[in-house]
């Protein structure tokens, strides 16, 4: 359905033209991590093949000739409803890792979430942001580093705090396993002050040192008391991020939760998890407009943000195309992918005769037959 060959090379003009290049430019298990999902990659798949399930219904003769993609949330009102994925370990695409990711959000006006597990601290990327920045917490087995990672993030200026809540454990990647994957000495956690274990640099076939290392820090006992506990803590508004359901919903916006960002993590967490599209709906319900939405997964193209909208997102996270933006280009890169979606989403808008991203409705999009084709990027590395 989409053959783009012309330009690639040089000067992508979408998303898949820019995983073609990254992919040619990264180290394979780099590139195999970051692409990757768990066991059978069947969630992986299914986030792209959602998106693909629907259609939109422009509207005609809308008379309108101006297009606001502008959000509200969290009392700032974002540029875009597009926000910068938390990913850990950037320095695997660019020997800058989260500083030029910062620094290409920035340039950008886009929002960016940064992980417990950046390759630099969350205060020298404070130092280089000139958008808002969120702070992605893991809580570690030991809640007083826990809770000074939220303490450090709230010196630094970060405006909110998303808990990622789908990691108890990490997910069997077999490409990592088989490729024996380690993290490279030269990087660390450097939000962790305490010695990196070697568990983590330790190449070994059949073993992964991210998830070895994983297991040894993560809390997996993590619970709603932790959350709840969390939430009392801190004054940023707080985000599960990883509610797949309408009862985790519920609960979430009863404990007084601001924000759900429905996710599987890429696909990298529980396989056979469903796309996360096909669940907004009846998180949007369980949530019952006590907090705010929010949606990552498979997201290539400015009409996979409107089909989002329409089912009921405020917002959408990108993750791997802002390293495919990384790999290749480094923080203009990562500027220049957030442009194009961006540029495709106020195409899209204007194409369906809407004018305003607040505005948009569950009527805009139906249900549709398979239609052939759909995205053909090489990220599944099939
Ligand atoms: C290489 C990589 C590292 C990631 N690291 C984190 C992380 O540190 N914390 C987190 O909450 N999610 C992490 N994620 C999940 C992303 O935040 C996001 O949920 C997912 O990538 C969205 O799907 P997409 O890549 O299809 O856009 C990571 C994903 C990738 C691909
Ligand atoms: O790989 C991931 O999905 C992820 O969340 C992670 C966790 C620890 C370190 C780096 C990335």
């Amino acid at each position: 359905m989409f053959e783009h060959n012309v330009g690639a090379e040089s000067n992508p003009v979408n998303l898949a033209e820019y995983a073609r290049l990254a992919r040619k430019r990264a180290e394979p298990s780099a590139w195999d991590f970051i692409a990757g999902g768990s066991d059978d990659e069947r969630t992986l798949a299914a986030n792209r093949a959602a998106f693909e399930r629907w259609t939109l219904r422009p509207r005609i003769l809308s008379g309108r000739d101006t297009v606001d993609v502008s959000v509200p949330l969290f009392g700032r009102t974002l540029a875009s409803p597009l926000l910068v994925a938390p990913i850990g370990y950037q320095g695997l695409a660019h020997p800058a890792a989260e500083v030029a990711t910062v620094q290409g959000a920035g340039a950008a006006h886009t929002a960016m979430v940064v992980s417990t597990m950046s390759n630099r601290t969350l205060e020298d990327l404070a130092r280089a942001a000139s958008a808002p920045l969120w702070f992605q917490l893991y809580c570690l087995k030991d809640p007083e580093l826990t809770l000074s990672l939220v303490r450090r993030a709230e010196s630094a200026g970060y405006e909110a705090l998303v808990i990622t809540v789908d990691m108890p454990r990490m997910g069997r990647r077999e490409r990592d396993l088989r490729n024996g994957f380690a993290l490279p000495a030269h990087l660390r956690p450097s939000n962790l002050l305490m010695e990196a274990s070697p568990e983590l640099h330790r190449s070994q076939q059949g073993t992964s040192g991210v998830a070895l290392h994983v297991g040894q820090l993560f809390d997996a006992a993590l619970s709603w008391s932790t959350v709840e506990r969390l939430k009392q803590q801190t004054a940023l508004p707080v985000l599960l991020k990883g509610v797949l359901t309408r009862e985790d919903a519920q609960r979430a916006a009863s404990v007084g939760i601001d924000g759900i960002i429905v996710s599987n993590h890429g696909g990298r967490q529980l396989d056979g998890a469903p796309a996360s599209l096909d669940v907004l709906p009846e998180v949007v319900e369980g949530a019952g407009g006590r907090c705010r939405i929010l949606l990552d997964g498979g997201i290539r193209r400015g009409t996979d943000v409107l089909k989002a909208r329409a089912l009921g997102a405020d917002a959408v996270l990108i993750g791997r195309p802002i390293m495919w933006g990384l790999i290749a280009r480094g923080a203009e890169g990562v500027t220049d992918v957030l442009r194009l979606l961006r540029a495709e989403l106020e195409q899209a808008l204007a194409l369906c005769g809407q004018s305003r991203w607040t505005e948009i409705d569950r009527s805009l999009v139906a249900l549709a037959p398979p239609c052939g084709g759909g995205w053909s990027a090489p990220e599944e590395g099939l």
